[in-house]
């Protein structure tokens, strides 16, 4: 038997040659491109190692299939393509956008190689392939590292009541700096439900917030939410987890230490920490008291929220206790001007963030 030759190219019809070679030049190139594009956030927007080296090492893999010979063939100034731009080219609205168009660039110049690479060299086919499942998992841990990096930056969350001013007062939180919101909807019919959260989804989402479905697994996927917030009533965080999949992030209310242990050991990513105050929102969950927020400053891992009763008023004894992010609905749905008690709430967060933060540093350089 006689092997088949590894570079196919020969077997195309002479004319259709250059052609090939240029498709792979400029897909080759087009990958690499995209790839160093994400790599930049992963490693200076996300500080994280291993997704800007599984970046580098896609580019490096691809550089190698990227022979001098397949350079020969480029010839830019006959490309036509060159000047073709995409309105959406040239405004990019967000990190997060920018991120997917670069994702989805590097994708489908990987299968125009894929496909193509099947005409020129027997392996490229498959190798390609299997660079592109790579992107895609990389997209997964992206977006899944995004949304934890976006939590841990979060020192105030909006949960939602129903209001006719619903959207108003929600888009006034963003503009004031928002950037985490549970959608909280304890009376609508599903229908009503899926259309608010969806809606909510997308507010915000453009300005890059993280949207966070109360009670309702179902719900959250439906709409692609970044998360459920589940009470001890609701279902257990395994099974949430399970329907969720690993990159969505995942809320348990507490009300004492042992609540917090099981949230905790069970795999939450953050939990609710209260009713600190009694409140009308939530009548028949009794006040913990400033009590347990001291033994959350203490002992919780995760990020936690201090919640209930919490307003401009009381705020500082809150934070005395040692909180450092809180949950409100009262004190923003509520409030003649949202954006303000927003822009309030998060500055006060944020001193106490950065007092704690140079106090712990100071304590470090000392020992
Ligand atoms: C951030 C946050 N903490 C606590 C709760 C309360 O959840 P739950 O006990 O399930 O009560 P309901 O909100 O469902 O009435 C929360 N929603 N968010
Ligand atoms: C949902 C919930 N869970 C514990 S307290 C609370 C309600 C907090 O509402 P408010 O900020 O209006 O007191
Ligand atoms: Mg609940």
């Amino acid at each position: 038997m006689v092997d088949r030759p590894k570079l196919l190219l020969g077997e195309l019809p002479l004319q259709a040659q250059p052609a090939l070679c240029r498709i792979l030049d400029a897909n080759l190139d087009r990958a690499r491109e995209g790839l160093r594009i994400v790599e930049e956030w992963c490693r200076f927007g996300l500080n994280s190692s291993e997704l800007a080296a599984e970046c580098k090492q896609l580019r490096q893999e691809i550089a190698k299939w990227h022979t001098p010979e397949l350079r020969a063939f480029r010839n830019t100034l006959g490309d036509v393509g060159t000047e073709l731009t995409h309105p959406q080219e040239e405004t990019r609205g967000s990190i997060g956008q920018l991120l997917q168009a670069n994702l989805c660039r590097v994708q489908e110049a990987l299968r125009v190689i894929e496909e193509y690479g099947k005409l020129y060299l027997a392996e490229m086919g498959s190798a390609f392939k299997q660079m592109r499942y790579r992107v895609y998992v990389l997209e997964t841990n992206l977006l899944g590292y995004q949304r934890q990096q976006k939590l841990l930056q979060s020192s105030l969350y909006l949960v939602t009541s129903a209001s006719e001013h619903l959207f108003a007062i929600v888009e006034a939180a963003l503009e004031g700096g928002l950037t985490l919101v549970q959608y909280r909807d304890k009376t609508a019919n599903d229908d009503v439900r899926l259309e608010i959260a969806a809606r909510l989804r997308k507010l915000c989402h453009h300005y890059e917030a993280l949207f966070i479905v109360n009670d309702r697994v179902d719900l959250a996927i439906a709409v692609d939410a970044d998360g459920v917030h589940l009470g001890q009533q609701d279902m257990p965080i395994a099974t949430a987890r399970q329907l969720l999949g690993p990159h969505r992030i995942i809320g348990r209310s507490t009300t004492n230490p042992e609540e917090m242990q099981r949230a905790i050991a069970e795999g939450a990513d953050y939990i609710g920490v209260g009713p600190v105050y009694a409140t009308p929102t939530k009548v028949e969950k009794a006040a913990t008291g400033l009590e347990y927020v001291r033994y959350a400053a203490q002992n919780a891992t995760i990020p936690w929220f201090a919640i209930g009763g919490i307003d401009p008023s009381n705020l500082n004894d809150v934070l005395s206790a040692g909180a450092d992010r809180i949950a409100v609905v009262r004190a923003i749905m509520q409030a003649e001007q949202p954006t303000l008690v927003t822009q309030y709430f998060i500055s006060q967060l944020t001193r106490v963030q950065t007092l704690r933060n140079f106090r712990s540093h100071l304590a470090q350089s000392h020992n």
